[in-house]
């Protein structure tokens, strides 16, 4: 689950929940595009995805001006091509990752965040052992290096998946390098200013749904 640190942010027209079904739609809508399909409903995709036919009505109708006819549903090319463009698909955004252990090996070598427009181009560490490596073909470099090198690639999105206890100095150093949004796996509150925006992930928090969503269904089935 993802959270948005508050006082860096605008705020969105769109809720975050809807949000983040629109990749969801997207690999869904595709699939049906690779076996055939021209068109969907919104109750057809409800029902493929477990979602409620009138909120999948209503993201859609956040995100495309693509109209639904009542009989054939929405044409799926111009929905995917509206769904890519909210999504920010086509425009590539480079981004590095500070700290090069398990997290930030399998972010870096994820194949999909391309689809998303994400492209992860270099790691940063501080372990010599990992420095001058280089992991599904991106260059690790000295974290010492991250202001520079950040300047220099001109990217604008960095990835904190190093202990907690760096992540401020990370992030600080990234912010320093023209880096104007953070993606921070580490657990701590990031500092930073005004125009740089912060999303911290925690899958701790999405299992804690999970589990709470659990005890409610198995309460209800108690009773
Ligand atoms: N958000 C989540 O859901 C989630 C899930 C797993 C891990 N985490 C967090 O992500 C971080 C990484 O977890 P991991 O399992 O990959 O740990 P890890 O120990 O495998 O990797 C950490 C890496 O950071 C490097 N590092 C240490 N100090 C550094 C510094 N000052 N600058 C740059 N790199 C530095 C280490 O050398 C190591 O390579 C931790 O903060 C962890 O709590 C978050």
């Amino acid at each position: 689950m993802e959270g948005e640190q508050v006082p860096n942010t605008k705020p969105l027209s769109i809720s975050r929940q809807s949000l983040q079904r629109m990749p969801l739609y997207l690999e869904h809508l595709k699939k049906l595009r690779a076996d055939g399909s021209s068109h969907v409903s919104a109750a057809f995709l409800a029902g493929e995805l477990g979602l409620h036919p009138v909120q999948v009505r209503k993201d859609l109708a956040a995100v495309s001006k693509v109209d639904g006819n009542p009989r054939i549903g929405f044409a799926l090319e111009g929905l995917i091509e509206d769904m890519e463009e909210f999504l920010g698909c086509k425009n590539a955004h480079e981004a590095v990752v500070a700290g090069v252990g398990n997290l930030g090996r399998a972010l870096l070598s994820y194949k999909n965040f391309d689809r998303y427009g994400l492209s992860i181009i270099a790691g940063f560490d501080s372990d010599p052992a990992v420095i001058g490596s280089t992991v599904h073909g991106k260059e690790i470099f000295d974290v010492s290096r991250l202001t520079e090198l950040c300047g220099r690639f001109t990217v604008h999105i960095g990835i904190i998946t190093a202990p907690a206890q760096y992540a401020q100095d990370i992030c600080d150093a990234m912010v320093r390098g023209g880096i104007k949004a953070i993606w921070n796996f580490a657990p701590a509150h990031l500092n930073v200013p005004g125009d740089v925006i912060i999303s911290n992930e925690n899958l701790a928090a999405s299992f804690a749904a999970l589990s709470s969503r659990l005890r409610q269904r198995q309460e209800s089935l108690c009773i």
